[in-house]
């Protein structure tokens, strides 16, 4: 944590009153978010098991009520997770990136890997995403969380079935798709592979893209290739002593922060970690700029796809496995577009007082 955060850690009292989310069924819908008295009555019954511990909370609920609190809804892509934060009614977030920072804190905090908004649509837009990392810095995308993004709109919105909506990013336009199975489809657009819009320093090697580039790291020579999902990924099969990776070997914690601090990505760099299963199946861990080490990353799993085409390892079409779960990515030749298709659910409702 930065010394700003680390600074409103100590100021920023967040009191999480957190309830397990109902078990998602097709006919039952989550609660709603807009605050609404037999939710609350729904709430209390289910958190409370005695007369006693239910006046308490009761009173606490109360007392939550007449305090200024940021209402939220934890949800989870794969075992990424995101506290997501209704801000329909402003273009400025409702948290500062410090305070994402503290929310973000699994111990002194809600616990996530990061805090996204859902914010008014500009240039013919329906909304816009933004998102602050665990650590508070801001990415321009997230794949995992435009898929929890989607889900959540449904739910503010009561909306049933499928449904599509064009989100604004920093990434740019940015399409997900509830499916009839809950799952979400993106259309994540076109993979950036120009090393200066990555960016990276690192020299090109096929045309103008970064592919199996010699990059230096704890003292081993890793072949890496360079990928922008709208934010920055490198990519790597192994070393060129390894040529193999085992994936599960890794010290991520070890290696990751080298390569996110690399001199040769000047905005840190996602990485990527992978092992080649078959054609079509990959499995990967990750190392995400300013979160480490987490569960799925789908922006990644999308640049991996990408670097395995280039590397000539994979089909376009591949299941990439995670540590949270396996990801469907495809890297369409018509349109260059690539299409991610995974899960998301709401977790739990909670308050944070600030
Ligand atoms: N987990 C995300 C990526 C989140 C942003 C990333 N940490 C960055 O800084 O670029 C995903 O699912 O894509």
């Amino acid at each position: 944590m930065s010394s700003a955060a680390a600074a409103a850690a100590t100021s920023f009292a967040a009191k999480v009153a957190a309830t397990p989310a109902p078990a998602p069924a097709p006919s039952r819908r989550c609660l709603p978010l807009r605050w609404n008295p037999s939710a609350r009555r729904g709430v209390a019954a289910m958190a409370v098991s005695t007369p006693r511990s239910a006046a308490a909370a009761a009173a606490f609920l109360e007392r939550r009520e007449s305090e200024r609190a940021l209402h939220f809804v934890k949800y989870q892509g794969l075992g990424n997770d995101f506290i997501m934060v209704d801000n329909r009614d402003s273009a400025v977030p409702k948290v500062t990136p410090e305070e994402a920072a503290k929310l973000c804190d699994r111990n002194f905090g809600v616990g996530a890997d990061g805090v996204i908004f859902v914010m008014p649509g500009v240039n013919g837009a329906d909304y816009t995403m933004r998102i602050f990392n665990s650590d508070g810095s801001e990415p321009e995308m997230c794949g995992n969380g435009v898929r929890c993004f989607a889900r959540f709109i449904a739910e503010l919105e009561n909306l049933q079935g499928t449904h599509s909506f064009k989100i604004h990013t920093g990434a740019g336009l940015i399409i997900p798709e509830i499916q009839n199975d809950g799952k979400v489809k993106v259309d994540m657009g076109q993979p950036i592979l120009s090393g200066p819009d990555i960016p990276t320093k690192l020299p090109s090697t096929k045309n103008e893209a970064v592919v199996q580039a010699d990059l230096a790291v704890d003292g081993s020579t890793w072949q890496v290739t360079c990928v922008s999902m709208g934010n920055p990924h490198c990519v790597t099969f192994g070393t060129k002593e390894l040529k193999v990776l085992h994936v599960d070997d890794l010290k991520l914690s070890d290696i990751g922060p080298k390569f996110e601090h690399h001199e040769m990505f000047p905005a840190r760099t996602n990485t990527e970690f992978v092992e080649v299963l078959s054609r079509s199946h990959l499995k990967m861990r990750v190392w995400e700029r300013g979160a480490g080490a987490t569960l799925a990353c789908g922006t990644g799993a999308c640049a991996v796809v990408v670097a395995a085409v280039l590397e000539g390892r994979a089909e376009r079409k591949c299941v990439v496995d995670l540590p949270g779960g396996p990801l469907e990515i495809q890297w369409r030749e018509d349109d260059n577009h690539i299409y991610m298709t995974g899960p998301a659910e709401a977790v739990f409702y909670g308050s944070a007082v600030h």
